[in-house]
């Protein structure tokens, strides 16, 4: 499969580096990551070691690619849609977390666009080196739930480069519940300055327990089927299972970068029909503090 990588930073590098074991990849990203590919090829390293040699460049190639993974963080998400509506494709999948990723990139593009959710860890080192610091699993599948060809190949592909994963019939339920989860971790332990760990035991916890279970009301308005139990216990059962993680938007506070506040906490504040006080704070406090750097 030829497979075009759009992000080649932290998750895209990975992926794209355990995909370019089995496919014909190309890295999208930026220098000098993507010129040290193009030189030395790329290192992952951590739960797997593997030295691969995909193409990269810092715009998308006039070639034709059977998919591209799209890996920007969300506040990239248009920029992206623009730069692959001249690609000749045949299917997007987004791997990105927040809300909207998928339906603005619909929006911008000709070809099927699915939905994943991804539990793999990830975090570029330097220059053509990404440490692997998670196993997880890609779960992906038609944006509005259902079966469709191109996820069945897609799946296909990410199997025989060694990529777990899991072709779903009910994507929406699944993004709502990724977005409970990281509604719930990545604000509280953005703002707190602290590991996952922290928000089992210590204080933390109960707010981050309340954003997830506002979150799991606003999907049961659009009828998406997500309790007030799944909701709080998969923030639990995840903040326990990565405690040693500096969750992705504390790893952007920490180096002073724009977080993804508006494509989580900022989605839930956007759809809900009814007051959600604890994500309009944290979306209120992190946009703050983003503003407070010029980062917005
Ligand atoms: N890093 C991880 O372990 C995980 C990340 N995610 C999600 O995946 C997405 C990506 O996250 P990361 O890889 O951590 O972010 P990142 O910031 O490391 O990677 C995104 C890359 O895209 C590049 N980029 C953006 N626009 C571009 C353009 N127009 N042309 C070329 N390159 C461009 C950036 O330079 C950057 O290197 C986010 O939505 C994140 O929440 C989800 C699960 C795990
Ligand atoms: C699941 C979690 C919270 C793991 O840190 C994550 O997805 C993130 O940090 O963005």
């Amino acid at each position: 499969m030829r497979i075009l990588v759009f992000g080649a930073g932290s998750l895209g590098s990975l992926l794209g580096g355990l995909l370019a074991r089995a496919h014909d990849v190309t890295l999208v990203g930026r220098d000098p990551h993507a010129e040290r590919v193009r030189e030395d090829g790329l290192r992952v390293e951590g739960e797997v070691s593997a030295h691969v040699e995909p193409a990269a460049a810092t715009a998308v190639p006039a070639e034709r690619f059977d998919l591209a993974v799209v890996t920007v963080k969300a506040f990239d998400t248009d920029a992206a849609a623009a730069a692959l509506a001249s690609v000749d494709l045949d299917g997007v999948l987004s791997l990105q977390n927040g809300l909207g990723n998928e339906e603005r990139l619909a929006d911008a593009l000709a070809c099927p666009v699915l939905a994943g959710t991804c539990t793999y860890g990830a975090r570029l080192r330097g220059p053509g080196r990404v440490d692997y610091t998670g196993i997880g699993e890609v779960v992906l599948g038609p944006p509005g739930g259902g079966t469709s060809s191109l996820a069945d190949r897609v799946g296909t592909a990410f199997d025989a480069a060694g990529i777990e994963t899991t072709v779903a019939t009910d994507m929406p339920r699944r993004r709502w519940e990724k977005l409970a989860v990281n509604a719930g971790i990545n604000a509280v332990t953005a703002l707190a300055r602290v590991e996952n760990g922290a928000l089992s035991e210590g204080p933390a916890g109960d707010t981050a327990r309340r954003a997830a279970v506002e979150t799991a009301a606003v999907a049961r308005e659009r009828g998406i089927d997500l309790s007030d139990e799944t909701a709080a216990d998969e923030v639990e059962r995840v903040a326990d299972a990565t405690a040693a993680n500096r969750s992705s938007m504390l790893q952007d506070v920490d180096a002073g970068d724009r977080t993804e506040v508006d494509a989580i906490n900022g989605a839930v504040v956007e759809r809900a029909e009814e007051p959600v006080p604890v994500n309009e704070t944290l979306t209120a406090l992190l946009r703050a503090w983003e503003r407070e750097r010029g980062l917005r």
